[in-house]
């Protein structure tokens, strides 16, 4: 008992040692408390990245698929558009044969009737209209029934050709003849006056009969008979 001074020191102590240890413990708990929150934080942002990542990624494949359908879509167009092309031309290319065709006479490949009588209509309205002169020649085989019962149908043909490249050589120009029958042919002579149609048609005769000659049998003689028709421009 009379050693109460010590023992209150000692008491003192005593408090103070444990407030410290209490101290320090709470001071543990706070950071351990702390170190956990920190964890958690970084786990939750970790994963809020990795989610972000995802969605990244996927938003990137989508692109990536569009893209891809993009390309498809955009081949897909220039192969369909080449087909149409390709058919587009095919078609205009098969008109053209086919307005060809229908204007040119199969064997000899000159103008047929329907195509020289036109081209006749317009020269003959030109020549109207330009008050210039304008002849034509009509001229047939003769006896031609004969040189197929003779010769046979191909020499026939034979000698049709052989009367289309005669009038070609004559006029130059494959536009102004046309074949309007089977043995018989038309010549267009624009700005031709009388007198040089007859000559024309002189040295057609001749031509004929000088390439008959050469290309066809001797005995078979290729004539022709001609006549000239003519618009003159005083009679206008
Ligand atoms: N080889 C051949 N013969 C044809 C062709 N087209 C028509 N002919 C023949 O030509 C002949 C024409 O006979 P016609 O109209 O009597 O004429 P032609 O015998 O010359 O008598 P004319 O005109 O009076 O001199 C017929 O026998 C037809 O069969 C053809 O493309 N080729």
């Amino acid at each position: 008992m009379n050693n109460l001074p010590a023992a209150y020191g000692a008491l003192q102590e005593f408090v103070a040692l444990t407030k410290k240890v209490d101290d320090n413990s709470f001071s543990h708990q706070t950071t351990e408390l702390k170190m956990k929150f920190d964890t958690t934080r970084i786990e939750s942002e970790n994963q809020r990245l990795i989610e972000n990542q995802n969605l990244k990624e996927q938003e990137l494949a989508l692109l990536e698929k569009n893209k891809s359908l993009q390309h498809i879509i955009l081949l897909l167009t220039g192969f369909i558009l080449t087909i149409v092309s390709i058919f587009a031309y095919k078609q205009v290319q098969r008109n053209r044969q086919l307005q060809v065709i229908a204007l040119t006479d199969y064997l000899t490949k000159l103008p047929n009737r329907r195509h020289i009588y036109a081209q006749a209509a317009q020269y003959f309205q030109q020549a109207l209209k330009q008050q210039s002169p304008f002849s034509v020649i009509i001229f047939d085989a003769d006896h031609f029934k004969k040189i197929n019962d003779n010769f046979g149908h191909e020499l026939g043909d034979r000698a049709l050709l052989t009367i289309a490249s005669a009038s070609q050589a004559l006029t130059g120009n494959k536009d102004l003849i046309g074949r309007i029958g089977g043995e018989e042919f038309l010549i267009l002579l624009p700005n031709t006056d009388a007198e040089r149609a007859c000559e024309l048609a002189h040295q057609l005769q001749a031509q004929i009969s000088r390439l008959g000659a050469e290309d066809l049998p001797a005995e078979l003689k290729l004539t022709v008979s001609a006549g000239v028709a003519h618009l003159s421009a005083a009679a206008q």
